[in-house]
């Protein structure tokens, strides 16, 4: 008998992982219908789930108590979960979209709304563009674009978003009652997702978001539940704002959410009378800011009317095309020259390769990974080539860079 018999080994993971309880309900996870499969191939684990019943940050718990319990079965080597999720399978509407843009702000009143609907309709002059606003608490998209509902019904009963020169447009503010303004919390979350998975959208090139201020539980659930190429966020270049702006940056990084960059609106006011760009703020605020910036808007009364899709001011057409190259790289990973890649490789392809790199380093030196899988189980391994326990490897860094690619970055332990 040794560890490495795929019996024994699947004996002991399932057992492990009966110990792991759904916190909603007290049942093991095999009782709840988490895990649908357990595959052991060789001395690596992966767990096949369906966790669509559970909230977005309770699924993130169950995950990771299932690959700390496996992590610590004799004779696993690796472990990772596929999820099956709404974003993954079940939104075929939504991912229909070639790409999906959201459009955040750290505060309400500096110009979400404005930037996403003068985004959309900038990116409508060469593609098919929709629109959601799903900006909960002040639905001023239908405003912006002087529309209104009643929304229609599909033959099938989907709501139909309304067509604005050929853009598509959805909100919660064209539903007939002024109910969205009083939902909140998980009601609000419910009711935008059954908006936003429901409209029979009928452009499908490229979908913006404008979600709610802040970083509320709307705007994180939606973001993981949505598969966003990555979110733009919208700030003044008022210092307080720059610096909420840039927590705000690093919180939808920290939740995994690709940041495309920052657009700094009301950056300048030409006056009407001589001409004369003026700085509304003091400039070197933006210098503070942890994004790219995509674009510096001016104050002008050219955003404060009802933009038309496919027309719109040069510097929304600028921004478009810095958003266009954005995304264009954004479902790239920057992988460094020494960077071990083992996307796309089968599981011992994996292992070979992250073992030959990693132990032809000396201590001290560091280590850096990019998988397609979250690699966090991966420091389990390291440890035992390095012969160092995990909590050895300081920093142990994981950033998800895209939707589909993760970079581990560690620095092999000296091992005194
Ligand atoms: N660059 C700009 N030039 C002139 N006016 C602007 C500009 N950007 C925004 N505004 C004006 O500022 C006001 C607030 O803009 P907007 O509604 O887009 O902000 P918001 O961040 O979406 O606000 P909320 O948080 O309330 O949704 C609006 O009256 C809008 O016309």
């Amino acid at each position: 008998m040794t560890d490495t018999n795929t019996d024994t080994v699947t004996d002991r993971v399932e057992a492990a992982l009966r110990a792991v309880r759904d916190p909603q309900a007290d049942l093991s996870v095999f009782e709840a219908g988490f895990v649908e499969n357990v595959v052991v191939e060789d001395a690596d684990v992966t767990i096949e789930t369906d966790m669509t019943a559970l909230d977005g940050d309770t699924a993130n718990q169950v995950v990771q108590a299932m690959l700390r319990a496996v992590d610590d079965v004799a004779g696993v080597e690796g472990v990772h979960v596929e999820r099956t999720t709404p974003s993954s399978d079940d939104r075929a509407s939504v991912r229909e979209f070639d790409h999906v843009i959201a459009v955040a702000s750290a505060k309400g009143g500096v110009g979400k709304s404005t930037t996403a609907t003068y985004l959309a309709c900038a990116l409508a002059a060469d593609d098919d563009v929709a629109l959601f606003d799903a900006d909960i608490h002040g639905p001023n998209v239908p405003e912006l674009l002087d529309v209104s509902g009643p929304v229609q019904s599909s033959e099938e009963g989907d709501p139909l978003p309304v067509s604005v020169g050929g853009l598509d447009v959805m909100s919660v503010g064209l539903m007939e009652s002024g109910a969205p303004l009083a939902w909140r919390g998980a009601m609000a979350h419910d009711a935008l997702d059954d908006l936003f998975t429901n409209t029979a959208w009928r452009n499908d090139d490229v979908l913006v978001i404008d979600l709610p201020p802040g970083t509320g539980d709307v705007v994180l659930t939606t973001l993981q539940e949505v598969p966003v190429d990555g979110v733009v966020v919208v700030t003044t270049p008022f210092h307080a704002s720059v610096s909420d702006t840039s927590r705000t940056v690093e919180l939808f990084r920290d939740n995994d959410v690709p940041v495309l960059g920052t657009v700094v609106n009301m950056a300048e006011y030409v006056c009407d009378c001589c001409g004369e760009p003026n700085d509304l703020f003091p400039e070197e605020a933006v210098g503070d800011l942890d994004a790219a910036v995509l674009a510096e808007l001016p104050f002008t009364h050219d955003l404060q009317g009802t933009p038309t899709p496919g027309d719109v001011p040069a510097p929304v057409a600028d921004l478009a095309s810095e958003v266009d190259a954005a995304i264009a790289t954004a479902g790239e990973v920057d992988v460094p020259d020494a960077a071990v890649d083992i996307r796309g490789l089968a599981p011992e392809e994996r292992k070979a390769r992250v073992r030959e790199r990693f132990t032809a380093l000396d201590g001290g030196e560091p280590f850096v990974l990019v998988s397609d899988r979250d690699p966090t189980p991966v420091g389990n391994f390291l440890g035992r080539l390095a012969d160092a326990p995990r909590a050895a490897f300081d920093p142990f860094e994981v950033r998800r860079a895209t939707p589909d690619d993760w970079v581990l970055a560690t620095i092999r332990p000296s091992g005194e």
